[in-house]
């Protein structure tokens, strides 16, 4: 029989949330890697939705509409951090997912509690696949998809520095314009009425600003190891 001295340690759940361009990626799947753990992109999921529904015609302003599609789609997610996949039935959407029109009509589908409902069983449903554990990094994930999880990280930065970092990677955006963009969708995220990007009360606040990414993949590294140190 199995004793607690050699049962396997249990799963570890990491729950990664906070605004667009603070870090929650390239922290998520660098710890997971360092780690041995699955990893998640959430935003991966509601980006690969929305681009099934701009695909089929379906009218964005429209919520009754997004609403009936919402159980359509077939989306799979991959979750190695070392190449981490998404697909809709079947085809591989990781490029057409992050153009600026799926990035432009994302929070309207997302606001969608048919949307919600159904990505947030998903999630779920990945989570507790994780034999070793998972990184799981989005907009609700410490507050309502895994409200349970072992370590909540809320992770932060100035508008200015996120717009810096994703005018860097959108080579010759303009930041001005990109911070704009990045303030209007963090408010459409946060003020929507179902699961809006949120701090958990329980969360670790990390501002990374003034942080290199690798200060802030240290910083969660030893929170996930003194967690699991101490269960
Ligand atoms: N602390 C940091 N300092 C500088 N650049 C960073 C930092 N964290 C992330 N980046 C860079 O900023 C960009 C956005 O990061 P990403 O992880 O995609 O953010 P998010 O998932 O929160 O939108 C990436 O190019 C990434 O390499
Ligand atoms: N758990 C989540 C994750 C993302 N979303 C929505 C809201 C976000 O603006 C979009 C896109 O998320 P994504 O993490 O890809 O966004 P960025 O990497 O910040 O550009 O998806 C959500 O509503 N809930």
């Amino acid at each position: 029989m199995e004793t607690a001295a050699n049962a396997a340690p249990a799963a570890v759940i990491v729950a990664i949330d906070g605004p667009s361009g603070t870090g929650k990626s390239s922290t998520s799947k660098a710890v997971a890697a360092q780690l041995g753990l699955s990893y998640l992109d959430t935003g991966a999921q509601y980006r690969a939705i929305t681009w099934w529904m701009v695909n089929n015609g379906i009218d964005i302003a429209d919520p009754a509409a997004i609403a009936a599609a919402a159980e359509k789609p077939d989306i799979v997610s991959g979750t190695d951090p070392s190449g981490p996949t998404i697909t809709v039935d079947g085809t591989d959407v990781a490029a057409p997912i992050r153009t600026q029109e799926v990035t432009s009509k994302v929070s309207a589908v997302s606001a969608v509690p048919e949307v919600r409902s159904r990505i947030t069983e998903l999630q779920r449903s990945i989570a507790r696949g994780a034999e070793v554990g998972i990184v799981v990094e989005g907009r609700d994930i410490g507050t309502t998809v895994l409200p349970d999880a072992d370590l909540k990280i809320f992770l932060t930065a100035s508008p200015e520095a996120r717009a810096a970092r994703r005018s860097g990677e959108l080579k010759g955006a303009d930041v001005n314009a990109t911070r704009e963009a990045l303030i209007k969708r963090d408010a459409a995220d946060s003020g929507r009425k179902t699961s809006p990007l949120a701090k958990a009360g329980d969360a670790v606040e990390v501002d990374t600003t003034e942080l290199t990414l690798q200060q802030v993949i240290e910083c969660v590294v030893t929170l996930v190891e003194e967690k699991r140190a101490a269960a």
